[in-house]
């Protein structure tokens, strides 16, 4: 009874009350900032990593599926880079992304030793490769321009539809093989496909589970690009099966990404030839997506900076050898133009993904919770002064000199494209990073070596805006076109002034 009357003391309910009432203010607030910033992290993902990001020091964001860690001293990222698949892992956070189960026909992720094997052999190869991926990238580009309006010379193409098509094109000879290339419908399932699993994947996230395969089948528009792919290329697996178990491969062997997988897939189980299809796939997607982005930034920086054109065709004239093709290698101011174009427009503001699959401790003492993902924001990175010298301005030639701290740490005069350091995480870091970066660097140049030898280029007159942000996402806006005229007209008529 006493008990009763002191609880019912108005005094007290109202002290109560009181408190319960801050307590679900002060509760909203915080949840309030959470989904705040959850909805920027969707708009503004980029410019909020930025205004978060103080050089060493750790931070979190909220995202709508879950927190992010961001670490970024050079000692965090190379703990994070060294850490095992099962605390924090590369593949969990691809599955989340990707979804393969609905986006790449149920794909299994952890082949990825396979690939690296796969990849470094290609990369052993690579110059053998030179003449006949010229020769594509010349040709992309020819069909491209064929009955295009010219004003004076001038085209004007989009420029990622390009860039998309030219390293199809090119990929599709080295993993496919030559017949591929000369295959319209191939070549454009093969283009469509990695946009199918990056909007799909997207759509996913905002929808529950249980509508996954409607959606995936909505906006991929069942499948259609990946069903095209599997259906002419699972024969010719099949056919490379046979041949290599009976012995009978007539004439040469090929040398494309196909041969490697049949000769190193493990599993001998009767859907293999299918499960492989799935493999070259999964590469597809990463093989297309990133260098083309790369090819967009470095287009748009050719047009932006001018004056490293007759520099670059310079050195490609320079580079010609006695047999009259170029050493892709010894391009030194092109590889070191593509690092600060990927430097200043990293496509990507986070790199080295890695899902929590325990509660995980870095030696710092940052904390990353079960199930979070913890990351480098690696565009707040690259563009960090204390790191970068004048990191606002772009500079061509940055990586050639030994005026960077990134090169001290490297010890070298020349930072390349495809090396790896903490303060240049484009390709990851540690024994998963990208094992297709040289075989990427090299395509890229390739096809942006066509183009400065052959061809002027300028932006449009009017200049919009040419990406948006989608996440953690900075991504090129399809209708962004430049102009393109072959120089040979240029030489021989002179433009009114
Ligand atoms: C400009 C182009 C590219 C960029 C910027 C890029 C970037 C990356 C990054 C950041 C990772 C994750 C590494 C990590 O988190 O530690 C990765 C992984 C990977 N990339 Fe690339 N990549 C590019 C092109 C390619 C190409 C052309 C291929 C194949 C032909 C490829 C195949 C792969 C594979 C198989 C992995 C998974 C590696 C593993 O988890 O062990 N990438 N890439």
């Amino acid at each position: 009874m006493a008990l009763l009357a002191l609880l019912l003391n108005p005094e007290r309910i109202f002290l109560a009350v009181s408190v319960c009432l801050v307590y679900i203010l002060f509760y909203s607030i915080s949840h309030l900032s959470q989904w705040q910033e959850s909805a920027r992290w969707l708009f503004t993902g980029p410019k909020l990593l930025a205004e978060k990001y103080v050089p060493g020091v750790s931070f979190t964001i909220q995202t709508p599926e879950r927190k992010y860690t961001l670490v970024s001293s050079e000692a965090s990222i190379l703990e994070l880079s060294q850490a095992k698949e099962d605390q924090l892992s590369l593949v969990a956070t691809a599955e989340e992304v990707f979804q393969p189960a609905h986006t790449m026909n149920g794909i299994e992720l952890n082949r990825l030793g396979l690939q690296h094997r796969i990849l470094r052999s290609l990369t052993l190869r690579l110059p053998s490769y030179q003449d006949p991926l010229t020769a594509l990238a010349r040709q992309a580009l020819t069909n491209e321009l064929k009955g295009k309006q010219l004003d004076q010379g001038w085209v004007t193409l989009s420029i990622f539809s390009y860039a998309q098509k030219a390293v199809a094109k090119t990929n599709t000879y080295t993993f496919y093989g030559e017949q591929f290339t000369r295959d319209a419908a191939f070549l454009d399932a093969a283009v469509q496909y990695p946009q199918d699993v990056f909007v799909a994947a997207e759509a996913l996230r905002c929808v529950p589970k249980f509508f996954a395969p409607v959606m995936s089948s909505i906006v991929t528009r069942n499948h259609r690009a990946s069903r095209h792919l599997i259906s002419k290329l699972l024969p010719v697996i099949k056919e490379r099966l046979d041949a290599e178990e009976h012995g009978n491969t007539k004439g040469e062997t090929p040398r494309d990404y196909i041969q490697h997988i049949v000769k190193l897939y493990p599993d001998k189980s009767p859907d293999r030839a299918l499960r492989m299809v799935q493999q070259t796939l999964a590469l597809w997607f990463a093989g297309v997506h990133q260098p083309a982005m790369t090819i967009f930034y470095a287009l748009v920086d050719l047009c932006t900076y001018p004056e490293y054109i007759e520099r670059l065709r310079k050195e490609i004239d320079d580079s010609v050898n006695s047999i009259g093709s170029i050493d892709i290698n010894s391009l030194l101011l092109l590889d070191s133009f593509l690092k600060e174009s990927a430097r200043m427009n990293a496509s990507e503001s986070i790199s080295l993904r890695r899902k929590a699959m325990v509660p995980y401790h870095f030696k710092d003492g940052t904390s990353v919770p079960l199930g979070d993902w913890a990351c480098v924001p690696q565009r707040a990175i690259m563009r960090d002064p204390s790191i970068y010298a004048n990191a606002h301005v772009f500079d061509g030639t940055r990586f050639i000199r030994n005026a960077t701290r990134l090169s001290k740490i490297d010890g070298v005069a020349q930072s390349k494209f495809t090396d790896t350091s903490p303060f240049y995480p484009l390709w990851g870091l540690g024994k998963q990073a990208c094992p297709g970066r040289f075989y990427a660097a090299y395509i890229i140049k390739i096809i942006l070596v066509e183009i400065i030898q052959n061809y002027d280029i300028k932006l449009d007159a009017s200049p919009t805006r040419r990406c948006f942000t989608w996440r953690s996402s900075v991504l090129p806006i399809p209708s962004s076109t430049f102009m393109i005229r072959r120089r040979s007209f240029s030489d021989h008529n002179t433009e009114p002034a």
